[in-house]
C-alpha cells in the first residue's frame, strides 16, 4: 500500500438511524432510563458500526502484535528485549495474563510477530515478521516508510481476515519490550506536548530510569523537529512494529465495519496515528481501561473517547480490552433477554 493509497481510504459514516434505534431499545428496558451509561450508548455505537440493533458480540478476537523497539539498547526498560520473545513464546502456549483472561470470556487470542528480534519464528504465532526489531531511534529513524505501510497493512488484512472467520468483536493488544518509549516519543510528537508530561514507569522502571527515559526521548526529538501533521513521519521514526500493526487494525475496524475494543496506552497511540492518517477512524473505537501510562490521558481528551475502567492498569498484551470483553458480555444479557416496563406492568397488576 501507497502512503497515497491509504490517505484515500474512505471511511463510512456510522448509521445514525440505527444509533438512535438501539437508544430506543435500551429505554424500554425496565431499569432506570440511561441506567447503563455508557454501555448503552457504546451498544449504540456498535449498532451503527455494523448496521443492525440485533448486536452481536459473541466471537471475539484479540490480535496481539508482537516486537522488537531498538531503543532499548539506551537503557530505557527494566527488561531486556529477549523478554518479548519470552512472553510471545508463552502467549503460543496460552499461558500469560490475556490467554488466562480470555479464556474467562470465551475469546481467542491472535498472537502476531510483525516484528521480534530472533532469528528462528516462534511456531504457533501467525508470521508476519517485517524486520527483526526497529532501529535505535535515537542514532537513526526505527523504520522506513515502506515497512511501516506494510505493517500497516497487515493490521487492516487481520481484521478483515477476522471478519471473514465470523469475528463481530475485535481488540488490540500488544507485547513489545520498549514499547512505552516509542509511545511516549510518539505522543510528545503528535500532540506536541512536553517529553515529562507523557512518559511512564512502563513496565516498572524506578524514578531515575524515568528521568533517563524522558532524556533520551527528548535528544532524539530535538534531532527529529517534528511538526503535529507529520504522522507516517513520526511513526516511522520513533514508532515501532506493534504500533503501526495496531495502527493498521484500527484502520481495518473502519473499513470492514468492525468495532475494534482499544487497549492500554499502544494501542493508544496507535489509535490516534489512524485518525490522524484516516479521519474517521475513531468513531469505530471503543475504548477499555485508562491506561496508568500519563499519555494516556492526554490522547483520551485528542480522540474524545471515554474509558469506562479506572483501575491504573499498566499491562498491556489487551489485558484491559479483554475485561472490557466481560463488562460489555453482562451489559448485553440485559439488551438481548429484556424485562420490558410491559412485562413488570403485567406482573404488578
Ligand atoms: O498497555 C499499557 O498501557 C502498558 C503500560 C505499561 C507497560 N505495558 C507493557 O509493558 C511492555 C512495555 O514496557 P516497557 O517498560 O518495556 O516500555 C509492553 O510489552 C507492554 O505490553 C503496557
Ligand atoms: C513479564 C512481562 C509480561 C508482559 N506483558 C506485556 N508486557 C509485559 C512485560 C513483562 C516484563
Amino acid at each position: 500500500m501507497t502512503a497515497e493509497a491509504l490517505s484515500k481510504l474512505y471511511i463510512d459514516r456510522p448509521d445514525e438511524n440505527i444509533r438512535e434505534n438501539v437508544k430506543n431499545i435500551w429505554d424500554g428496558i425496565a431499569k432506570p432510563l440511561k441506567g447503563l451509561g455508557q454501555f448503552e450508548t457504546i451498544f449504540a455505537q456498535i449498532g451503527a458500526i455494523t448496521g443492525t440493533t440485533h448486536i452481536d458480540i459473541s466471537k471475539k478476537a484479540v490480535i496481539v502484535m508482537c516486537a522488537d523497539n531498538g531503543i532499548v539498547e539506551e537503557g530505557v526498560t527494566q527488561y531486556g528485549q529477549e523478554m518479548t520473545s519470552i512472553i510471545a513464546s508463552s502467549m503460543v502456549m496460552k499461558d500469560t495474563s490475556v490467554c488466562k483472561m480470555a479464556k474467562v470470556t470465551g475469546a481467542d487470542i491472535l498472537p502476531v510477530d510483525i516484528g521480534i528480534n530472533r532469528d528462528n519464528e516462534i511456531g504457533g504465532m501467525i508470521q508476519r515478521n517485517i524486520a527483526h526489531g526497529t532501529r535505535n531511534f535515537k542514532k537513526e529513524p526505527a523504520m522506513s516508510q515502506e515497512d511501516v505501510l506494510k505493517a500497516i497493512e497487515v493490521g487492516i488484512a487481520m481484521v478483515a481476515d477476522c471478519k471473514e472467520q465470523g469475528y463481530s468483536l475485535v481488540a488490540t493488544g500488544e507485547m513489545g519490550i520498549g514499547n512505552t518509549t516509542t509511545s511516549s516519543a510518539m505522543t510528545a510528537a503528535l500532540l506536541q506536548c512536553r517529553v515529562e508530561d507523557v512518559t511512564g514507569k512502563g513496565a516498572g522502571l524506578s524514578r531515575e530510569g524515568v528521568n533517563r527515559k524522558v532524556e533520551v526521548i527528548k535528544e532524539a526529538l530535538d534531532n527529529y523537529n517534528f511538526h503535529k501533521s507529520e504522522t507516517l513521519r513520526i511513526l516511522a521514526t520513533v514508532g515501532g512494529y506493534d504500533i503501526a500493526g495496531l495502527t493498521g487494525v484500527f484502520i481495518g475496524g473502519a473499513v470492514h465495519h468492525i468495532p475494534v475494543v482499544m487497549d492500554g496506552v499502544i494501542s493508544g497511540v496507535a489509535a490516534l496515528t489512524a485518525e490522524r492518517l484516516v479521519p474517521g477512524v475513531k468513531d469505530y473505537i471503543i475504548p477499555s481501561h485508562l491506561s496508568k501510562e500519563p499519555a494516556a490521558i492526554k490522547i483520551m481528551e485528542e480522540l474524545g473517547l471515554h474509558p469506562v475502567i479506572h483501575g491504573e492498569m499498566a499491562l498491556g498484551e489487551g489485558t484491559g480490552a479483554v475485561m472490557m470483553f466481560s463488562l460489555l458480555d453482562m451489559a448485553l444479557s440485559l439488551y438481548d433477554n429484556p424485562v420490558t416496563f410491559e412485562d413488570i406492568n403485567r406482573i404488578g397488576k
